[in-house]
């Protein structure tokens, strides 16, 4: 029997390097018998009958062609570093002590909290998350200052924390992106960050809010956009976060009781340039898909009143497969860039296969490992991790840089990713070369 697992690097081996192993022979051969066929003296003749025009052109056209292309492409752009914020130690609650407090909530009644104590203990989450001082009093003490003293403390220790990895001073920032869903005070976290480290009055700053995890991604791009229209060598600081302790939801609706049990607080931040030297990372891709045009995608995670009037964020069941079928889109997408040819054939083939033959015949799920080293897969619960594993095919190994941070850091929204990468690169794992799937 041939076994599948020694085909399947042939298999690659020959499609991914067809034009080495087929085409570059064929047009050799091709050419070699025509010239065979011509004879060195015809040959000769020929060369001699062509005009200088002609060798001017065979030269000049390539090289003007190549020359056009350098200029005109996008800059590339780096990631010189980034750093996370690691809160205070007061900050850090059990899973118990979150427990035990609910249960003295003054307006938790007993399907609430049996609720709620069951979705921390399968959450995915452990003994060591943040929650802002003003989440551990009972019951919580919800304010705006409470709030900015939060985005404060998180966007300061992780802004601080880049520019001393970086030695880069705050007068070099050309160009700020944060994001934030819940928080958006006046003045913005931008202002926050320009009024604290002096940044120059010529920066270009954009505050992002209301856009959940995938902002982290998106203020990338943003970024990215910024930088490939400034002049060479800018500098872009990207700063995520999510502030948790400006809600807290005191009705019944489970479907906002939920975020208590799986947000915590944390923010990174990112500095990104189109100059290459000291750079870490280059940001390779980066591919959004918005599905808010369909009214299950755009009402599965929304801050409302529930019909007490009691304000909190809502989170629909239906977030999960909604959530997935994004990222499929998103992640097919990217395939088509990113992947090698020979699983882009394995998966046109499984399409022609179940549009012509039979319905019934699986899509071929493409092996993303041939495109990614390493994967760092928002911390959204550990539903979303489940799920997200189970439909890319994904190893435990995988999805270790998720789980350890949604059990150390918790869901920190936005810039969970950052976190991710961060273990991925404190266990040694990552080495010259390698790509990052965020
Ligand atoms: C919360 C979980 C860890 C619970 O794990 P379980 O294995 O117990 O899950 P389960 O599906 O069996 O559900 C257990 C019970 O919870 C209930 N349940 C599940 N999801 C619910 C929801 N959204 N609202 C209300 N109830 C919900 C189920 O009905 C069930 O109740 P019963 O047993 O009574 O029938 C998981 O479901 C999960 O990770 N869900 C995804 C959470 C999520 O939406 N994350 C994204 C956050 S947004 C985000 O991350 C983006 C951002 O940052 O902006």
């Amino acid at each position: 029997m041939v076994n599948k697992h020694r085909l399947k690097p042939l298999y690659q081996l020959v499609v991914n390097n067809f034009h080495i192993l087929v085409i570059l022979p064929v047009i050799s051969i091709v050419v070699l018998r025509k010239a065979a066929q011509l004879g060195p003296d015809e040959l000769l003749s020929r060369f001699h009958g062509l005009r200088q025009v002609h060798l001017f052109l065979a030269v000049f056209l390539p090289f003007a062609m190549a020359t056009l292309y350098l200029i005109r492409r996008p800059r590339s752009v780096y990631l010189v570093d980034y750093a996370c914020c690691r809160p205070k130690s007061s900050c850090r609650v059990s899973l118990g002590s979150c427990t035990e407090n609910a249960r003295l909530y003054p307006y938790i009644d007993d399907g609430s909290f049996r609720f709620l104590s069951r979705m921390l203990e399968r959450s995915g989450l452990g003994d060591q998350t943040y929650l802002h001082p003003s989440l551990h009093d009972i019951p919580p003490r919800c304010s705006l200052s409470g709030s900015r003293d939060e985005a404060e403390q998180v966007i300061f220790a992780a802004v601080d924390d880049l520019f001393a990895k970086t030695g880069i001073s705050p007068g070099e920032i050309d160009i700020l992106v944060t994001n934030c869903s819940g928080f958006t005070a006046t003045p913005t976290s931008t202002d926050m960050i320009v009024n604290k480290y002096k940044l120059r009055v010529d920066i270009q700053e954009v505050n992002m809010s209301g856009m959940g995890c995938s902002a982290g991604v998106i203020s990338l791009d943003v970024a990215k956009n910024l930088l490939q229209a400034a002049p060479r060598g800018a500098h872009a600081l990207v700063v995520s976060t999510e502030i948790t302790s400006l809600i807290n939801y005191t009705g019944k609706n489970r479907t906002m009781l939920l975020p208590s049990a799986l947000f915590r607080m944390g923010a990174a931040a990112v500095l990104l340039s189109t100059s290459r030297s000291k750079s870490r990372f280059r940001l390779k891709h980066v591919v959004r898909t918005i599905t808010a045009a369909e009214d299950r995608a755009y009402q599965c995670a929304s801050m409302m009143e529930d019909d007490e009037g009691k304000t909190g964020v809502h989170l629909s069941k239906d977030l999960l497969p909604v959530a997935g079928e994004t990222l499929k889109a998103n992640i097919a997408a990217l395939g088509s860039i990113v992947l090698p040819p020979s699983e882009k054939l394995l998966f046109a083939l499984s399409f022609l296969a179940r549009k012509v033959l039979s319905r019934k015949i699986k899509l071929y799920v493409p092996d993303f490992h041939t495109a990614f080293d390493h994967f760092c897969i928002h911390t959204g619960g550990r539903g979303v991790l489940d799920a997200v594993q189970s439909s890319l095919c994904l190893s435990d190994e995988n999805v270790e840089p998720s789980r350890m941070t949604l059990h150390r850091f918790g869901n920190t929204s936005s810039s969970s990713l950052w976190y991710e990468l961060a273990y991925i690169e404190a266990k040694g794992r990552t080495r010259k070369g390698d790509r990052d799937l965020p």
